[in-house]
């Protein structure tokens, strides 16, 4: 049994209103090289909700369901959420959370896989916070990426299920199933753990997310054509990023006569605006241009089995050795807990 005294949400953060956007977008690009262009753009995105991202009223949501999961489950701990970018700041909650007398805490990242961005950067916001907080900064442990929990994958099937049953039964027939992820640079994605670590071109983040795309086409009720696409692609023109993008690889399944597709946002764990803005207006967009059918199958969100998996993760570090990432069936990746 581990002394934690207090679980905490990190997330990404968004806008709130229309002078929130580009505040938030320099804060989240800040030594990034990102073109300016593509920063008005998804400045773009934003404004077209209103200044809004729907991402923090997510986090408020699941942790609305987790206090109470925790209540159910009879797990004691304080919750917390602090952002990586926006408030509130992660820097500000931890601030709060030494004041409060904590001193180790479980924090659950809200991203599933391994890569810089869904992981590293977290823990290197963490110790960047914890060094300005000085002595007596709470310890914290990040909780291991959960991509293959059942938590996570559960609510992907019932998920893709709604959407195929959303199809005309005539494109369900010849529909493909197109996994959707956030795109990286491909040297990002070959640090996630490349072939020295037995994985392919697209890296450790790959593997793990054709992982669990084929771990939930498995539990429909048949065998569908599927494969993973990526989106939201960011960074030079000159720079490689994982391809192919959602937009275009619909464009190539409609010149061989596929009917429909069903997109599953399996790289996210909520409808955030990657989500609302790059899928349910841009790819359903092209789709209607190119004339095929299109579902979006929402991400996890606070699906009951997501909320438990929740309680489940603070169990295995509270009771069990939280001994991290188990690789899902694969290697570890080259940032896991477990190889740390
Ligand atoms: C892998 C991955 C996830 C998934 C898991 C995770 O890790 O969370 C993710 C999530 C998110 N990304 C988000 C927003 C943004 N990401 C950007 C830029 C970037 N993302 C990257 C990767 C990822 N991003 C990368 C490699 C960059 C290039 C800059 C860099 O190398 O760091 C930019 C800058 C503009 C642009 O270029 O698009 C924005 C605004 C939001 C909030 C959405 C909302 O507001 O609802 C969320 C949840
Ligand atoms: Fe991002």
């Amino acid at each position: 049994m581990r002394p934690y005294d207090a679980f905490l949400l990190i997330s990404f953060g968004g806008p709130e209103g229309e002078d929130e956007v580009i505040p938030f977008l320099e804060n989240v690009t800040r030594g990034r090289n990102i073109p300016r262009e593509r920063l008005a753009e998804v400045g773009e995105h934003y404004f077209l909700f209103g200044g809004v991202s729907p991402i923090n009223q997510q986090c408020r949501d699941l942790l609305a369901a987790v206090t109470a999961k925790f209540d159910e489950d009879g797990i004691d701990l304080p919750i917390y959420w602090g952002n990586r970018f926006w408030a509130p700041m992660l820097a500000d909650t931890l601030a709060r959370m030494k004041e409060d007398g904590v001193r180790r805490v479980l924090a659950l990242p809200t991203s599933a896989y391994c890569n810089w961005s869904s992981r590293t950067a977290y823990l290197e916001d963490i110790d960047r916070v914890r060094a300005a907080l000085g002595e007596d900064a709470p310890e914290i442990d990040l909780i291991r990426p959960f991509h293959d929990h059942p938590g996570f994958i559960e609510p992907l099937v019932e998920h893709t299920r709604d959407a195929l049953d959303a199809l005309p039964a005539e494109q369900r027939e010849g529909v493909r199933l197109l996994f959707s992820a956030h795109s990286i640079p491909t040297t990002m994605a070959q640090e996630s753990g490349g072939p020295e670590l037995g994985f392919g071109p697209d890296g450790a983040y790959g593997a793990q997310l054709a992982r669990v795309a084929r771990l939930v086409v498995d539990r429909l009720d048949r065998e569908y054509p599927f494969e993973v696409v990526y989106q939201s692609r960011s960074g030079p023109p000159s720079q490689p990023w994982l391809e192919p993008d959602v937009n275009d690889r619909m464009e190539e399944l409609a010149e061989e006569g596929v009917p429909a597709v069903v997109v599953i946002p399996h790289g996210f764990v909520s409808d955030h605006m990657e989500v609302k803005f790059d899928l349910d207006v841009e790819a359903r967009d092209t789709a209607g241009k190119l004339g095929i059918g299109y579902e979006r199958a929402l991400s996890p969100g606070t699906h009951p089995a997501f909320v438990a998996m929740v309680s489940d993760l603070v169990r295995e570090y509270t009771e069990g050795d939280g001994a991290g990432c188990r690789g899902g069936g694969l290697p570890a990746c080259a940032q896991c807990p477990s190889r740390a």
